[in-house]
């Protein structure tokens, strides 16, 4: 689906890194209509998270799994399976072909969609070098997009710094999918490769994901609904 095609709103993917499944609850009802698309990670998966993941879905809520798998294929193909039983939209694979394969193959006829991580956007050029990588974060997200294309995964989960050169590297069918996402003057904290929501809209990302920007505002509700209009906008 072509990004034109997609609401402003469900492009914007809030994601609930809380501690429990109460406070994300209570976020989730704070937030109200303004959100309709829930990122659900390790930190709450990891405290009973799934159970919400179906509840939302019952909601009538978009939900995104990003649990990141990476494992031997039998273990990644059968784990996709029981994902894609939960209803959720979206699925994270790390983006190495072997993975990816697996996990397409435990899509079954589900309609979950395979998104593979390249490059976390905690990561520059020099974190690869330390972790032994000879390729720049760049070159790295090329690659990586090209091998999930070719493996079938139907989007790519990247910085919105790569989403206006991969573009028409990748074709129009790929899912570009971004976190790193900072409203002006919000801190990176942990973040290296960041976008403003208007400046992705405008480089051709499909989905943002902002977590901490939303979660951590003094008031959730107001902060998504700037964030809401500054997608409005650069997407008119
Ligand atoms: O490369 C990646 C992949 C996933 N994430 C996740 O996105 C959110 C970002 O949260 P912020 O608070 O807006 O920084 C978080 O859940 C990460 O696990 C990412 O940041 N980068």
């Amino acid at each position: 689906m072509l990004a034109s095609a997609i609401s402003p709103r469900d492009r914007m993917i809030v994601a609930l890194d809380l501690p429990s499944v109460k406070e994300a609850r209570a976020m989730v009802d704070g937030l109200g209509d303004t959100v309709s698309f829930y990122k659900i990670g390790m930190e709450l998966t990891y405290s009973g998270g799934l159970p919400l993941a179906r509840e939302l879905v019952r909601e009538g809520k978009k939900v995104f799994l990003d649990l990141k798998l990476h494992d031997i294929p039998n273990t990644v193909t059968r784990a996709t399976a029981q994902v894609a039983e939960l209803g959720a939209t979206f699925l994270t694979v790390h983006a190495y072909q072997q993975t990816m394969r697996a996990a397409v193959a435990g899509l079954g006829g589900s309609k979950l969609r395979l998104l593979a991580v390249t490059v976390l956007t905690s990561y520059d050029d020099a974190d690869l070098r330390e972790a032994g990588f000879a390729l720049s974060v760049r070159d790295l997200v090329i690659k990586r997009s090209l091998q999930a294309r070719e493996c079938g995964i139907d989007g790519i989960v990247l910085s919105a710094e790569e989403a206006e050169a991969l573009r028409p590297i990748v074709g129009p069918d790929v899912l570009l999918v971004t976190p790193g996402i900072r409203p002006s003057g919000f801190e990176l904290a942990d973040q290296k490769r960041v976008m403003t929501p208007g400046r992705a809209i405008a480089a051709g990302v499909d989905y943002l994901v902002i977590g901490r920007p939303v979660t951590q505002a003094k008031d959730p509700k107001a902060a998504a609904e700037a964030l809401l209009a500054e997608i409005e906008q650069a997407a008119a």
